[in-house]
């Protein structure tokens, strides 16, 4: 409950900064679908050798990730290169989701992360803030993103464009929204 009201008032000044109107902002995320997981990554031997989740972006509204233990893993990719996200005592990491991407028409942009591990466990326990269904129609003009029916597009295509596309988690792969 707490965390929802952190995200909605992160989302808020998000629409503010953006001059959309925080209504717009509310009526995707408030009702939308709250997730909560909690990831545990076993001491490795060998860290330099394993992975503990591969690169991705999420594709929710907000994450608000805390990083249990302290432990480093977490990094993001900036510039083509890997930066680790140091552990603050106490601290939330947020991350913007595809779907925030989408709806603040590109100017959010989500961002691509993967865990590592280490020779100690590591914990980090995440929040997700997802969207409404049917409600991710931008206001913003032009759009940056539509939606299209898989069908419409050729796998070709899909294939090619793949690493710019958004496949809406929640889609079963019906939908890919295309730059
Ligand atoms: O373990 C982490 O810090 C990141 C995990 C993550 O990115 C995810 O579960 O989506
Ligand atoms: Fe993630």
């Amino acid at each position: 409950m707490e965390l929802k009201k952190l995200a909605m008032k992160l989302l808020s000044l998000m629409a503010k900064a953006l001059k959309m109107k925080d209504e717009e902002m509310r009526d995707v995320f408030e009702e939308g679908m709250q997730s909560m997981r909690m990831n545990y990554y076993p001491p490795c031997p060998q860290p330099d050798l394993a992975i503990g989740l591969s690169p991705h972006s999420d594709g929710t509204g907000l994450t608000i990730l805390l990083q249990g233990n302290e432990m480093e893993g977490l990094q993001i990719k900036k510039d083509g290169m890997w930066i680790p996200v140091t552990p603050l005592p106490g601290a939330f990491v947020v991350n913007i989701g595809d779907m925030l991407e989408i709806v603040t028409n590109g100017t959010y942009r989500s961002i691509e992360h993967r865990a590592t591990v280490n020779s100690e466990k590591r914990e980090a326990l995440h929040r997700h803030i997802s969207q409404r269904e049917s409600s991710m129609e931008t206001s913003v003009r032009p759009p940056a993103f539509s939606l299209l029916k898989l069908h419409h597009c050729s796998e070709e295509r899909v294939l090619q464009t793949s690493s710019e596309c958004i496949i809406p988690a929640n889609s079963a792969g019906s939908h890919i929204w295309m730059p």
